[in-house]
Order: structure tokens, then sequence, then C-alpha cells
């Protein structure tokens, strides 16, 4: 057998282009310099000096990769099109990957890279956690592989680096993040591994994270392309399960890859071997739903004979917290999983769960985690997935579910679907931060995209006419007759609730809210809620006679809150009968004391509360000023000295800042005083009374942070570039606090799922005391990034430079 590692970049006759998938061609030798013509292509070795130039190298005898997957692996045969894919990249071509989870992609890089006799292939990989699921199973076939990530230590480091760039460096594969390999030093390294003519491929695994269209977008992965600019003849192959027709051409761009020798491998999408059922709510009731799934998993058990591996999905940590101490609590070998959780005990329960044998001490059965939890995950006998909540996307749940069955033996996938969570999931996505535009303008804006592919999500999940099976890859491109019978077939023998129980379907769609989007057209608090009075109020048409807060705009839809009719328990008598506006908030409101646009201000008699004591520094006066410690005692509410310090939070396991934040000695703040008024017209559904009291708890939640004693000036800061006084602060507060009671009220459709959106808002706020919430693009803290949106709409327009900063 023939054969050496990197060859020459073009030192031979060009092999004329074939389409993709030709890649027989690529065999061709060059009689000159007896290299193969697999890097041949005059683009790429444009601007390359031809040091790789080596001569009489040998032909690859591509039967090298059989034997590797038949010595190493110990696997009989390919899967799908492993061949082709792995002999093409063997042969030097570039490749796109695009397979079903489960597929065997790992194998298609990794079968290659060790094949060769001499050099590395740089593994581009998104999670830590992933890369060392790799190694370690690499390690234990014996092949040399490393990885440079913050997990390894600094000598160690040092020596990985050094052996990268030996003459004959020891690993056949190489792993590391995108952050790293765009790093100069990094590519000063990859400069001499390529110099030695060790650089034999770039692998980019997930390679959808590229792009803009991907549902996991990730800015480095962007940088990636570089490299194809800087070792033009170095091959690339990426790999993802999830590409539509739109991210397949966005990673062909942004990677440059060479669409003239381009493998391109596509696989159906369909996992036949899933059971697809959607699980109807009308509106999320935890209590119920932890209790439906505990029975769900024990019925399952029993059918089954034994416990048996499962994940269930949460969007929040707080709720896989929560369901998983309530199954433990039920006798489950329940572990939650989340990027809250200490490292350690992580990759504990990963331990416990991968390695499951049940009976054994330390197995885990079941995992109950956030997306954290995810890619690279490879075992094959998950039996179950639920999905406690909808994810964000179709493609995040096609992936997510991508993880049962992957032994080709039947498995379960249940996803818990009510409107109310689906409006909820479309509020995050339309205010995810819009600031990345498509390259070129070509692509949509994020929320464009997010918010398409969460469309389809929701329009599978209610589409009881149409098999799951035949929706998903639908989705990702595959056309799909439904009029043929047999050809359908072949995508779902009664494996989804829709093909196998269909009328049962029907009438469990039915107990769906009727509640519709748009009641979730959530007012903006800064453009519609405007002080009565007011400058703004003014410039929008506001009754400076009585009424007191309007908009004049009409993109707010249906809302009709506001001042529009007056009767009602909790109407003042003497409202003015004029009713100027059409549109306006339920509450209305005036800061004490602040809004000096205020000339008049609205007095809602049956609304004024009893005089609240203001403390004079219920909020901290000015930014400027030495930190409170530094204060006189009495200078802060006694509720808050009495509370935890920031250093005593709990931020272990369970990130359990809700408990700690209760262990506070006075629930009870002293607020500004407000006046309020509440339209009982618009609250039909709760009542003012329970709305004003959710209110309050908002209010007090919000004002326990941003008066927290040690760390508030950090807060504010992170909220606002400019300072605030008392009175503005005491207005943002307020302010926000409104606009998340409208938000938790327009998201509800019963007095039960609106407590229950409080009280979670509450438990965002709370998490505010984490610093490393406010800058977290984690998806699981997105709940708290919303919150923080909420503060900065409020924020007077002058000092709204954070804001702005985020979404420009
Ligand atoms: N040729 C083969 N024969 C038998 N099993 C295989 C073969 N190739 C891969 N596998 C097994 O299939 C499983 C899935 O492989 P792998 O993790 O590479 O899938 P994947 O396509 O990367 O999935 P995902 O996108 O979900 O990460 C692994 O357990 C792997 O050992």
């Amino acid at each position: 057998m023939l054969s050496d590692s990197d060859s020459d970049t073009g030192n031979f006759s060009e092999s004329p282009r074939k389409p993709s998938k030709s890649f027989d061609i690529d065999l061709t030798v060059d009689l000159e310099s007896d290299s193969l013509a697999t890097r041949s292509s005059s683009s790429r070795t444009k601007g390359n000096s031809r040091e790789h130039k080596v001569k009489n190298l040998p032909i690859k005898d591509v039967s090298e990769c059989t034997r590797v997957l038949h010595e190493v692996f110990g696997f009989s045969d390919f899967k799908g099109k492993q061949k082709e894919i792995v002999e093409a990249a063997y042969l030097g071509s570039d490749a796109l990957v695009v397979a079903p989870t489960g597929m065997g992609k790992s194998l298609c890089f990794q079968i290659p890279a060790i094949a060769d006799k001499r050099g590395i292939s740089i593994v581009v990989s998104p999670l830590l956690a992933l890369m060392q699921n790799q190694i370690d199973s690499l390690r234990q076939k014996n092949v040399e592989v490393a990885s440079l990530s913050s997990q390894v230590g600094y000598s160690e480091q040092h020596e990985i680096t050094r052996q990268l760039q030996l003459l004959d460096p020891p690993m056949k594969l190489f792993y590391t993040t995108p952050e790293r390999l765009c790093t100069s030093e990094f590519k000063k390294i990859l400069r001499t591994v390529h110099k030695n003519h060790n650089f034999n491929r770039l692998v980019v695994d997930e390679a959808h994270c590229i792009s803009e269209w991907g549902h996991d977008f990730r800015e480095e992965y962007r940088r990636i392309g570089e490299i194809r600019k800087q070792f033009p003849d170095v091959p690339i192959m990426a790999l993802t399960a999830t590409a539509t027709d739109a991210v397949r051409e966005d990673i062909i761009d942004s990677l440059g890859l060479d669409k003239g020798r381009l493998f391109l491998a596509l696989h159906q999408f369909n996992r036949p071997n899933l059971f697809y059922e959607v699980r109807y709510l009308s509106s999320p009731q935890s209590h119920n739903q932890m209790s439906e799934i505990f029975d769900y998993i024990m019925t399952f058990y029993n059918r089954r004979g034994k416990p048996s591996t499962g994940l269930v999905y949460c969007r929040m940590r707080k709720t896989c917290d929560e369901l998983s101490a309530f199954l433990r609590g039920k006798g489950l070998n329940a572990r939650p999983y989340h990027r809250g959780i200490p490292s350690g005990a992580l990759e504990k329960t990963l331990k416990g769960w991968t390695k499951n044998e049940p009976g054994e001490p330390d197995a885990v059965d079941l995992v109950v985690a956030t997306v954290a939890f995810g890619m690279g995950i490879d075992k094959g006998d998950v039996r179950y997935i639920i999905h406690y909540d909808l994810p964000k996307s179709l493609e995040g749940y096609y992936q997510e579910t991508g993880r049962a069955g992957r032994d080709g033996l039947p498995a379960k996938c249940i996803l818990y679907y009510s409107r109310e969570d689906s409006l909820r999931v479309k509020q995050f996505v339309r205010n995810s931060d819009p600031h990345r535009v498509g390259k070129n303008g070509k692509s949509p804006t994020h929320d464009q995209r997010a918010s398409l592919s969460l469309e389809m999500l929701i329009k599978f999940a209610e589409n009881i006419k149409t098999c799951r099976h035949v929706s998903i890859c639908r989705y990702f491109g595959e056309i799909i007759d439904d009029t043929n019978s047999e050809s359908l077939k072949t995508y779902c023998e009664r494996m989804c609730d829709v093909c196998k129980y269909p009328d049962k379907t029907k009438s469990r769609i039915t107990k769906l809210s009727t509640i519709d989007d748009a009641r979730n057209n959530v007012p903006r608090r800064q453009d519609n809620i405007v002080p009565q009075g007011s400058t703004k109020a003014r410039e929008r048409g506001a009754d400076t006679e009585g009424e007191p807060f309007v908009s004049s705009k009409d993109s707010y839809g249906q809302q009709t809150y506001g001042a529009q009719k007056r009767s009602g328990p909790d109407y003042p008598e003497n409202f003015p009968k004029k009713s100027k506006i059409a549109l306006a908030p339920a509450l209305v409101t005036k800061p004490h004391k602040s809004a000096p646009g205020l000339t008049k201000p609205f007095k809602a008699p049956t609304c004024v509360r009893p005089q609240a004591k203001t403390l004079p520094h219920a909020l901290p006066p000015t930014l400027a000023q030495p930190k409170p410690q530094a204060e006189a005692p009495q200078a802060i509410p006694r509720s808050l000295v009495s509370r935890p310090l920031i250093s005593d939070i709990d931020d272990n396991m369970n990130g359990n800042l809700v408990q700690t934040e209760d262990r506070g000695v006075s629930p009870a703040l002293d607020l500004p005083l407000v006046e309020l008024f509440w339209d009982p017209e618009h609250s039909a559904k709760v009542s003012v009374g329970d709305r004003r009291k959710q209110f309050e708890s908002l209010r007090r939640s919000l004002h326990r942070i941003f008066t927290e004693p040690i760390n508030y000036l950090f807060y504010w800061e992170k909220l606002s570039d400019s300072e605030l006084d008392e009175d503005q602060r005491n207005g943002v507060l307020f302010n926000a606090a409104v606009e998340l009671e409208l938000s938790a009220l327009s998201l509800s459709s019963t007095l039960d799922g609106y407590t229950c959106r409080v009280s979670s808002i509450k438990d965002d706020i709370k998490s505010l005391f984490h610093n490393g919430v406010w800058d977290s693009k984690d998806d699981d803290v997105q709940d708290v990034q919303e919150v923080i949106a909420s503060l900065r709409r409020c924020l007077p327009s002058r000092s709204k430079g954070k804001g702005k900063q985020r979404s420009s």
C-alpha cells in the first residue's frame, strides 16, 4: 500500500472538475510529481508558496480506511454513506456531510485521520463536553488524540503545543474550540504544523453553528473561514445533522468550500425508530405535568419490566432542578444537568447516565437537562426523551430527540405543548438579540430566522393531520409525496401519534387553550405607557385632563387596555366620562415624586393606597456615592440589611438562589408611594385584586435586587450608561414591574397560569444576583435576559446606552 499524508498543493496537472460525489477522479495521479490530484484547485493554490511540494508521494490506498473501520473501531461495515465520505476525505476532498443524528458522523473524519500515515486532523467542536466524549472514546481505542481547552492545565498545554509543532507529531486528531482556533497564537502554531506538512485537514463538527440560518449560530464559527484563506490547500470537512438548504449554502460560502470538488453527502433525515407524540396542555401547571411525567415513566418501566434510560429537556435551569427533585422524591433515579451546576457534579451525572447499568450504585436512569446536555452525547439505549416545554426551534427539537434510539431500537419522544408556552417562547425569540443581520443582507435578521424555525415547530406541534416524521423531513427540504402510501410507509409505520391513534390525537388537541397570538402583543413599555401629562404623553396626544396613560400607536392591535370602558367594581365613580384613547395599558400609574413632566397628577380615587412610609434610602441616591457598606446602618432598610450577602448565595448543584433569597427576614419592603389605577374591564381572567397583588410582589422583587446593599452599583451600571437619580431609578423599577406584570397577564389564560408566570418572573429577578447572568448568552438564562431587557426598555432615553449597545 502506498500512502503519505500531506501531499503537494498543486504541482500537478489540474484534474478535470467533476461534480460533487464523483470523487473517483480524485484518484488521478499527477505523474510529474507523483502526488495525488486531490488538493488540486487553482483557487486554493493561489497565494500558496508551494512550500508543501513533496516529490514522489505515493498514491493513497483507500482500503486503509476499511482496515481502520475493522481494526480500530471493530465495525464490520460502513453505515449510510460513510464509506464514500471517508474515502473522499482521505483523498483530500472538501466534504459537507449532512446526516441524521446517530448516523455515525464522527467516524467520517476519525477514520481518515487515523488512516493518514502522518499529520493531524484539526477538529473544531463547539462544546468541551462533546470534545471530551470523543477524546475519551478514541483513547479507549488507543488512538493518539489531544485537545487544548480551558480544562487543560498550563504545563500540559505547553507540552501539547510543543508536540503539535514537531516534525512528526504523535497525535492523529487535535480537538479545539472555534474561539481558540482563530486566536493569533494558535494560528501561529498552525502555520508551523502546516509548514511541517502535518496539517492534514480541518474538520468542522456541528457546522450548522456557522450559519446565520442555523438554530445554534455561533459568532466565532463564522471566523473559521479564515483558515481556508490562510491555508488554501488544506481540505475542510464540515458535518451537521440539521442543515436546510439555506444552512448548507451558508456553510459552503462561509468556509469557502470548493464547490467544484466538494463531496456532498446528504442523508435522509428520518429516524423511523422514533415514536413522536405531542401531549397538549390547557395551560402549564407544573405540578400536574410533573405528576403526569412521573406516571408516564413508571408505566414505561413497568411495561419493559425494568428501568430505562431517559432524558427530560426543560428550557430553564430551575425547572430542571424542580422536576428532578420531584422525580427523585418519588423514588426515581433522576439528576439535573445544566450550566449552573459545578462541573464535578455534571461529570458524575454524565458518567452515571452514560454507563448506566440499572442497579449499579452510581447509575443515573434519568437526566433532567437544559440544552447544555446534548451535542455529542452518544448513548445507544436512550428509550425516551420528554420535552417538558417547547424548544426554541424545530432544528433544536430534532437534534434533542435525536439522542433517543441510537441503537436502532424503538424509542419514544414526547413533547408537552401548550399555547401559553408557545407564546412565551415566541416572546423570547422576538426579543432576543436582533443585531445579527445576514451576510450581505442576504440572510434574514436573527429574530426572523429564529421566529421562522419556532413557527415551524409550533405548526408541527399543532398539526394533527400530517405524520410527524413527514413534517420533520419536509422541513429539512425532503420532497415527500403524501399521496403515495407506500412511500409514506418508509417514513412512518404507525410511529407517531397522528398515524397511530388519529382520533385520540384529535380529541387531545381540543385541550389547547384558545389563547391566540394577538394577545401576545405585549406592549413595549417605553412605547405605550406614558405618564399622563408628560411631554411624551402630550406628543402622543395624551389627555392631560384625566386619562392617565395613553398611546397613539395602533400597533398594539387588539389590546384594549386602559380607560375605555367605565364600569365594574374597581372603576372610580368620578372618572372623567370622556374617553379619547382607544389603546392604553390596564395599569396606569405615576411613580412618586418622579416624572417631573407630570403637571396634573392623576388621582384614581378608589385606588389611592394608604400612605406607605417611604424610606429615604429605599434606593441608593447616586451611582457616584460610596458603596453602601460605608453608610450608616439606618440608611439601609432593615429588611435588606438582614438579607444574606451576595457571597452567601448558594450557587451550587441546585442553584438555590431562591431558597437563599427566601431566607431574608422580612419580605416587606417600604417602597416609594405610587398611585394606581386598574381597569377591571381588561382583567377579565384575573381580578384587579390579584393583579395588584402580583404587581406589588414583582415590584418588591425588583427593589430587593436594586437596593441590594453590596452589589447594587454593579447592577445599575450594568443597566445604564449614565447615572440615574433616585426618582429615575424608582421610575425604572416601577415601569419594569408594570411591563413584566403585563407580560405575565398577556401570556396567561387562567389565574393559575398567571400566578405561575409571575412567580417564575420573580425567580428570574432573583437570579440577577448571579453576576454571571447579566452578560450570559446561554439559552437557559433567557428568561433572566428578558427581565434585563425589560428593565433597559424602561430606562429614561438618555441613559439607554447599554441597551443600544446590545442591539445595534
Ligand atoms: N459503521 C458503523 N457500524 C456500527 N456502528 C457505528 C458505525 N459508525 C458509527 N457507529 C456508531 O453509531 C453511533 C453514533 O455515532 P456518532 O456519535 O458519530 O453519530 P453522529 O452522527 O455524530 O450523531 P450526532 O449528530 O447525534 O452527534 C456511535 O455509537 C457509533 O459508534
